[in-house]
């Protein structure tokens, strides 16, 4: 008997899903015998307002549209229970796990992190922009990564006070204050993201782009083969690249769905730039920097020191880009978030002016030192309490590599084991964890620094990471930002909020920045 097409098409369909339905069924099996064997219990499992759950996958993306998606996060977690830590979500063909449970996010970063790895949705949504590097490789190739970058964040190479100096001075000149000393009411995020992206630009690769002072820009030296890159656009190409690797991540494993031109656009321009910053260095050797900064002093480049380990331009061109595309705007956020509290809460912003003048001085010139920064507690404490706000990480993520265990989430009370199959991601919901009112007390959507005092701080409060992968730039995004703090304070006696009143709007974009800006006016200290 011969099957005409249409008849075979159909059989094939039918097999297919018969073969799908059938290993998801054994591989359900199998999963509840291991997780029977490893003493674990079931998982809250959020439920779908339909079969597939699109509702929810919409919903999730849009509560990110308008700016809230970290509090989204909270009210679904709330919604299986105040007690309820770690939750199961199914969109479409596709589980995940979610946990604000600081147990879990030990195991996932630290205890257990042997069993878990970065997502290939990560790897593959961000590759586009930032290559194969130490933000989007996994096993050896990051280890790899790492072992060449580590080693340029040690105290003394981050610890370049002269650099966070001049780019503080560039972002203060942008502030002008009238003769009743105020300034007009001032837009602070462009500036801040700005400070950052000619602070890291600098500290890489030996040249600004002086996005606070295109004037100041120094004249390129000519690299044979290359046009002169465009530094003006940086920022701008950075901001829409950036949306695009976020709505890619938020498809998970259809990432592959979100595709354009512009993200394409964006991508080239971006490496155009700095191919040419790689260029610069092979063909003109360690001495090609810029003039503007360098006070005849020789100066960490951190681009010159991978180029003693490597001279391979692509590989030069992708760990440096990933340092660029960490340091610019988490830093920029979190400068944002700590003006746009300051300026909300005068008791803080007060206490924190007084202490700096007493450690400080009023000067704006006066030196400040490494160990002076670190010595004034309050400055961190301040930090750290705006970051539990507002977390300019909201979300983090893994995936097991093998079949695995989290220690909690399971059972009645939540206390049981969970089990974890291979390829499964966990989000680590950084924002939810640092909004539990359990942990932090019923004051917990207040910004109360005070609540550091003597605190110590465990794996509920990790605004950089923990473990193997944590953050390399620690230490150089929290020596910036008390810099510019400090000049700050001493320059100004008052800062005002000068936004209507409304809901905090998280803007979250890989990093979470204020969806409204910092919309401040600041008075200028009487000398
Ligand atoms: C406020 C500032 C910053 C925040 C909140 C922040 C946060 C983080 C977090 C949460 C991670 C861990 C990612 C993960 O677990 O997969 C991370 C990794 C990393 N950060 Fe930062 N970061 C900041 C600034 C910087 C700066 C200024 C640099 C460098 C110039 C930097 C370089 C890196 C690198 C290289 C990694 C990847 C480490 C690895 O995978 O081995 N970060 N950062």
């Amino acid at each position: 008997m011969r099957l005409s097409s249409p008849w075979s098409f159909l059989f094939g369909v039918i097999a297919l899903i018969s073969y799908k339905v059938f290993s998801s069924l054994r591989e359900k099996r199998r999963q509840n015998a291991e997780a029977t064997h490893r003493g674990c219990g079931p998982c809250p499992i959020l439920p779908k307002k339909d079969p597939l759950g699109i509702t929810q996958f919409r919903e999730s993306i849009r509560a990110t549209r308008a700016e809230r998606g970290p509090k989204y996060v909270v009210e679904k977690m709330d919604s299986m229970g105040k007690n309820v830590h770690t939750i199961q979500v199914r969109v479409l063909d596709y589980d995940l796990n979610v946990t604000r449970d600081p147990e879990n996010a030990k195991a996932c970063f630290s205890s257990q992190s042997n069993d878990f790895d970065i997502g290939v949705h990560r790897t593959q949504s961000w590759k586009p922009l930032l290559g194969v590097g130490i933000f989007t490789s996994q096993g050896d190739a990051w280890k790899h990564s790492r072992a060449l970058v580590r080693p340029q964040f040690t105290t003394q190479q981050i610890s370049d006070l002269d650099l966070a100096e001049r780019h503080t001075r560039d972002l203060s000149n942008k502030i002008i204050a009238g003769p009743d000393g105020w300034t007009e009411t001032m837009q602070l995020q462009p500036l801040f993201y700005n400070f950052a992206l000619d602070t890291v630009t600098e500290f890489l690769y030996g040249y600004s782009v002086h996005a606070q002072n295109p004037d100041a820009r120094a004249a390129l030296p000519t690299v044979r083969g290359m046009d002169e890159p465009n530094l003006l656009e940086l920022g701008v190409n950075f901001d829409k690249g950036k949306r695009w690797i976020e709505e890619r991540g938020a498809f998970y494993k259809w990432y592959w769905l979100i595709s354009s031109k512009d993200f394409d656009h964006r991508c080239r321009e971006i490496h155009k730039l700095v191919d040419w910053f790689v260029q610069c260095r092979l063909q003109g050797g360690e001495k090609v920097e810029d003039p503007e900064s360098t006070d005849g002093r020789k100066k960490f480049i951190l681009l010159n020191e991978l180029a003693k380990d490597t001279q391979n331009p692509l590989e030069l061109r992708n760990e440096s880009l990933s340092l660029l595309f960490a340091g610019r705007d988490t830093a920029g956020a979190l400068l944002g978030w700590v003006f746009y509290f300051l300026a909300r809460n005068e008791r803080v912003f007060n206490k924190l002016r007084t202490l700096i003048l007493e450690q400080f001085g009023p000067s704006t010139t006066s030196e400040i030192t490494f160990a002076q920064l670190k010595a004034c507690t309050y400055i961190t404490h301040v930090i750290n309490e705006v970051f539990r706000v507002a977390a300019v990480i909201p979300l983090n993520e893994r995936v097991a590599v093998r079949d695995t265990t989290l220690p909690r989430g399971g059972g009645p009370d939540g206390s049981q084991p969970i089990f974890i199959p291979k390829g499964r991601q966990v989000l680590i919901a950084t924002y939810a964890m640092q909004h539990r009112a359990d942990i932090w007390g019923d004051d917990v959507e207040d910004l109360v620094p005070e609540r550091w005092e003597g605190r110590k701080v465990g794996f509920e409060f990790i605004p950089f990471g923990a473990g193997p992968r944590s953050c390399l730039g620690q230490q150089f995004s929290l020596m910036e930002t008390s810099y510019v703090i400090v000049r700050f304070c001493q320059r100004f006696d008052r800062i005002e909020n000068m936004e209507e009143p409304g809901p905090i709007r998280l803007c979250h974009a890989i990093e979470n920045r204020s969806g409204s800006g910092v919309q401040d006016r600041l008075h200028e200290a009487a000398k």
